[in-house]
């Protein structure tokens, strides 16, 4: 009465036709039966045992479910609730997954990843928690599309963006001028010139670039509290953008350009009133809301360590609901004994350390703000002497924070 798809391995979605005149049961059970090849180490159970056996026993078969990613634990409570649902998961993935062309870049990565994903589901965390579960337990809560990243994450054609072309010269404009901000002591590194005939319509040609430093950004005590906070979160080895994966997000990698730790300001950390009044001043420095920035990220370097070249501009997030990084506001958290300058080998031009010091800089053009400016790379050059502690701001076009929360 119930044929198995013979031949196709169990994680590879092997699907099963299910006869009509079976329960729900029979078809988890049957179709686990199918699994038996994959998975070492079980003994086949028997038709009825779900009725009989204690929940302890279920929980140790390793079978059900493992066609759809990992084996789902049946609790004993919920047992014929759970097997429902897996079979109802079954006959979702093998009539809309695998057939309707929505689904197409998601069938191979459509599973479900911890054991629970079908109790959760059950008792109503697709729901609840749907962060987590959309794409944790994607067959459980029907949720495979939202797996690719362009269904999940689709572009808003009213958002409004935080700079249009000629703003990014205004903002500086009105930073070094603004009353309210000389507190923060800024100083110009740099601003644009531009030539006879190549005015702001073609800013592409401007000679030079805004670059800011701010030599009272943070209180000695706020600087000493932002590196404490990043060794409450723990400082663990930084990771840059690497290959793009078959769900359309990024990988994050560790490599040897990028040699320091860093923390990232989530959670306590970012709740705490030294971060909030951190964040809140870049707000009111750049009029951008401080939504569209990531979360700060902590840095600490040792001796010898580093950040080779690079910008701070991320190219596929042009098409991402937060749009590309348009600035960076970096904070020097310590004073270092020696080494350790922020260089920018375009412009020629060194900043270094010392604490409660900030600078800031545009990562795109003035006249057009969703394309990189190359002129902005930077490095962080080795500490020589000393350990140099920091804090990216990285500001985006678009709200980051509310997107990042389901995974965008
Ligand atoms: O540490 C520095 O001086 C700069 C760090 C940097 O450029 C980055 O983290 O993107
Ligand atoms: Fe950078």
């Amino acid at each position: 009465n119930v044929v198995s798809d013979a031949g196709g391995t169990c994680l590879n979605r092997n699907l099963y036709t299910i006869s009509d005149g079976l329960g729900m049961f029979d078809v988890a059970l049957e179709t686990a039966r199918g699994c038996e090849n994959d998975i070492e180490g079980t003994t086949a159970i028997s038709e009825s045992s779900y009725e009989r056996e204690s929940p302890a026993v279920l929980e140790k078969d390793k079978r059900i479910g493992a066609d759809m990613g990992e084996p789902q634990v049946i609790d004993g409570d919920r047992t014929k609730e759970i097997l429902k649902h897996i079979a109802d998961t079954r006959v979702y993935l093998k009539e809309k997954v695998m057939v309707e062309p929505q689904y197409e870049k998601v069938r191979d990565i459509c599973m479900n990843k911890h054991a629970s994903c079908t109790f959760w589901a059950v008792i109503g965390e697709c729901e609840k928690n749907p962060a987590y579960m959309e794409l944790q337990c994607a067959p459980a809560c029907r949720t495979c599309e939202q797996l690719h990243v362009e269904t999940r994450c689709p572009l808003d054609v009213n958002a409004v963006d935080a700079l249009y072309p000629g703003d990014l010269d205004k903002m500086f404009e009105r930073i070094i001028t603004d009353a309210g901000l000389q507190q923060y002591g800024p100083v110009v590194l740099s601003r644009p010139s531009y030539a006879p005939g190549d005015g702001p319509n073609n800013a592409t040609y401007s000679i030079g670039i805004w670059m800011i430093q701010f030599e009272k950004a943070l209180s000695e005590e706020e600087a000493d509290r932002m590196i404490e906070l990043g060794g409450i979160k723990g400082y663990e080895r930084s990771k840059d953008v690497g290959e793009k994966q078959p769900d359309g997000t990024y990988q994050a990698y560790v490599n040897t350009g990028r040699t320091s730790t860093n923390a990232w300001c989530v959670d306590s950390c970012y709740t705490d009133p030294v971060a909030q009044a951190l964040m809140g001043r870049i707000e009111t420095i750049t009029g951008i809301p401080e939504t569209n920035s990531e979360n700060l990220q902590l840095l600490r370097y040792e001796e010898s360590q580093f950040y080779q070249t690079h910008n701070d501009y991320i190219n596929y997030q042009i098409e991402r609901p937060c749009g590309v990084r348009v600035l960076t506001f970096y904070v020097y958290l310590n004073d270092v004994e020696e080494g350790g300058g922020t260089d920018f080998p375009r412009l020629n031009m060194t900043v270094m350390p010392k604490k409660g010091r900030a600078v800031m800089w545009p990562s795109v053009l003035n006249m057009d703000p969703n394309r990189k400016d190359p002129r902005s790379d930077h490095q962080a050059l080795p500490v020589i002497k000393g350990v140099k502690y920091g804090a990216n701001a990285w500001i985006h076009m678009r709200d980051f924070k509310t997107p990042n929360k389901k995974g965008c």
